[in-house]
């Protein structure tokens, strides 16, 4: 079957949104891996640059420390080959205490020390006691690294270097040059220079060429299962700076640096913290140099980099997903406008339609017990209130005589699950008048719970339709009445005698009771007429009709005109005793009447001659006897009583007028 145009319409609009919306993913996919693509070698590149950054640093570190020592080394040599210095320092350190030579020789000391920046220097013999420094006299001995520097420097005549270390001997970790004095070849003692490596070598490792907060650059040596941080830690507070390398972390870059690993380090430092780290041996010493640097430091800059080059993109993103849904939203906004305006103009119509017709709609919920209703349901009602009309009003507001019946419609209904059709009274709550309404109502059955939940329908006021109605009804009535009527003696006429026949028939036959029929005809009427008038034969028609209506006032019985001047009486249940004795007093109220009548033969007045027959109508089972069908045709057994009597009325004629005279046989058997 094709589908409607709308449909296959709506079918496309739905695969094209399908396909924009995989576009759109697609996009957006390709867009975030590009993003993290770019984000991952970006982090790359910076791993390499500060890599590199460390590389650079430790280098430099250590360089500064190699110029630092070299320098050292260097005045130290100047001072061994001083040739001068050595002669003094030989003659005065055999005679200890000539104030020239001291002078000379603690002014050369003063001066080297000066020049050299030189924390402490000291002169001192081959055995390691010391003489003298550049301000006086002093003693003691050389500690025990330094007196075997001592040994090594004069036995092999070079300057000699004694690590940084602490030592009781000062308050401050030093590093000791041991500068040997010979005289010729022979030695004759050495200068001790000391150097407080807090103000000489620390300043140049905490100096990081760029700005960080966490870098730092700490030189270790190891000595067994100990390392010794030789300058201080930049984070440590403690100032510990002596660590057992079997307790330490295993990814502490130093304990990688002292198990050998040279270059880049990644591990977690003393304070616990991620970090990035160069390790590298400082030539010519035990010493390791490890700078390193907080990995968080490290790649915050590229983080903040990131983030900055991809909120570009990212707000790009949404602002074009800004854009989209704006565009959605206002078109969808834009659709429910129109299908509001639709709406209110659909229910616009709906309410003109309904007030045309005055119609209301409504919805009643079984559960609430309440009604929603339309503005013209209101309307219908009289409600001061509108929107819901609950049960208890709605009872209220029919007729206390009409309520159980519109109850027990709506019950019935409900229960059959057929549509409602029905019509009551109702009194309008804004002014108590009465009208007719019209309800169709429809019951919504809730299926999986298998009850009803609710009904909808319509309410008409129909109350000018019902007036019609009952006017319609009474003018049919009086125009039946009138049909029946003989206009001018204002009783029934013929046709209404018959309808009334065959009814009494009828009765008679199922009741076994009898039926009895007098023919009445005013006596010499034609010379009525032509003594007096027609007008005044009218009047008396009149007068003989209202007489013997008059007689025929019993249930049942009925006086009508037959024709011209003569009359019929229908007596039900009237045997022909009874017909004769009505019959009788018919005659004698005419005769009563007293209307003058010159030129009747019989009396001086108006009288009457009356046939009566009396029948019992039985049933026979042949139809056309008894059968009728048509309720304004005598049966044929019917027109009996109207030939009997008929015949009765002839005799009466016959036998001198103003007279009654029963048909022949009394009970006649209809055959
Ligand atoms: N004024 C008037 N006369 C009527 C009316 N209908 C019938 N007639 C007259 O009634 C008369 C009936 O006359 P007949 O049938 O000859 O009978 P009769 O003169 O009454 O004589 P008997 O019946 O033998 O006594 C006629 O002259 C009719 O014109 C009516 O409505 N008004």
């Amino acid at each position: 079957m094709p589908l409607p145009p709308a449909f296959s319409w709506y079918q496309s609009r739905l695969w094209g949104g399908r396909v924009l919306a995989l576009v759109g993913l697609l996009a957006l996919g390709g867009v975030l891996w590009g993003l993290v693509q770019a984000y991952q070698s970006r982090e790359e590149h910076t791993r390499h640059q500060i890599e590199r950054e460390l590389h650079t640093v430790n280098y430099l570190q250590t360089q500064s420390l190699l110029d630092w020592r070299e320098q050292r080394l260097i005045d130290a040599s100047t001072l061994a080959d001083d040739s001068m210095f050595a002669q003094s320092a030989s003659q005065w350190l055999q005679v200890p205490g000539a104030t020239v030579l001291t002078l000379r020789i603690q002014e050369r000391l003063r001066i080297f020390q000066e020049r050299a920046k030189y924390t402490a220097v000291y002169l001192l013999d081959a055995q390691g006691r010391l003489w003298l420094t550049p301000h006086g006299d002093t003693n003691g001995r050389l500690p025990a690294p330094e007196m075997q520097a001592l040994q090594e420097a004069l036995a092999q005549a070079i300057v000699t270097v004694v690590e940084p270390r602490r030592d009781d001997f000062f308050a401050f970790p030093f590093l000791s040059v041991i500068v040997p004095l010979f005289e010729g070849t022979e030695p004759v003692g050495a200068v001790w220079l000391v150097s407080d490596v807090r103000t000489n070598l620390y300043t140049k490792l905490q100096t990081w060429p760029t700005p960080r907060e966490t870098a730092e650059s700490t030189l270790f040596s190891r000595h067994g299962d100990e390392v010794r941080a030789l300058s201080p830690l930049r984070h440590d507070t403690n100032g510990k700076s002596v660590f057992q390398l079997s307790q330490m972390p295993p990814d502490d870059p130093v304990v990688q640096a002292m198990a050998g690993a040279r270059g880049v380090l990644y591990g977690h430092d003393y304070r616990g913290r991620a970090v990035m780290a160069m390790a590298s041996a400082v030539p010519d010493s035990p010493w390791i140099m490890v700078s390193k640097i907080d990995v968080a430091e490290a790649f915050a800059d590229t983080q903040l980099r990131e983030i900055l080059a991809l909120s570009l993109p990212v707000s790009l993103l949404l602002l074009l997903a800004g854009l989209v849904f704006a565009y959605v939203q206002r078109r969808a906004w834009r659709r429910e406008r129109e299908l509001k305006t639709q709406l209110q103009r659909n229910m616009r119509w709906l309410e003109g339609a309904q007030k045309a017709a005055s119609v209301g709609y409504f919805a009643f919920d079984l559960d609430q017990k309440q009604f929603l209703m339309s503005s013209m349901a209101n309307e219908i009602f009289g409600m001061s209130h509108t929107g819901v009309l609950s049960l208890q009003e709605w009872m209220s507001a029919i007729p206390e005589e009409d309520c159980q019946r519109v109850l027990t419609i709506h019950r019935d209904a409900m229960a059959q699950r057929t549509p409602l059709r029905t019509q009551y009274r109702i009194q309008r709550m804004d002014n108590q008048a009465l009208r007719w309404v019209e309800v169709w109502g429809e019951y919504e059955v809730e299926v999986e719970q298998d009850r009803v939940a609710r009904m909808i329908g319509t309410i008409q006021d129909i109350t000018e339709r019902k007036q019609s109605e009952q006017e319609l009804t009474n003018y049919r009535t009086a125009l039946e009445e009138k049909v029946r009527l003989d206009p001018m003696t204002q009783i029934p006429n013929r046709r209404a005698l018959d309808e009334h026949v065959v009814l009494e028939w009828h009765r008679a036959m199922r009741n076994h009771t009898p039926l009895s029929l007098l023919m009445i005809d005013v006596d010499h009427f034609k010379a009525y007429n032509d003594h007096y008038g027609h007008v005044a034969g009218d009047e008396c028609l009149r007068q003989v009709a209202a007489a013997i209506a008059a007689c025929a006032s019993r249930a049942g019985e009925l006086a009508a005109r037959y024709g011209g001047e003569e009359f019929s009486v229908l007596l039900p249940d009237t045997d022909v005793e009874q017909a004769q004795q009505s019959a009788e007093r018919i005659r004698a109220a005419v005769e009563a009447l007293a209307m003058e009548h010159a030129d009747s033969s019989v009396a001086g007045c108006v009288t009457v001659s009356i046939g009566t027959t009396s029948i019992q109508p039985v049933f026979t089972p042949t139809p056309a006897l008894d059968v009728c069908t048509e309720p304004d045709t005598v049966p044929q057994a019917a027109q009996t009583l109207f030939e009997q009597a008929d015949a009765a009325l002839y005799q009466a004629k016959q036998q001198g007028r103003n007279r009654v005279v029963a048909y022949a046989s009394t009970v006649a058997q209809a055959d």
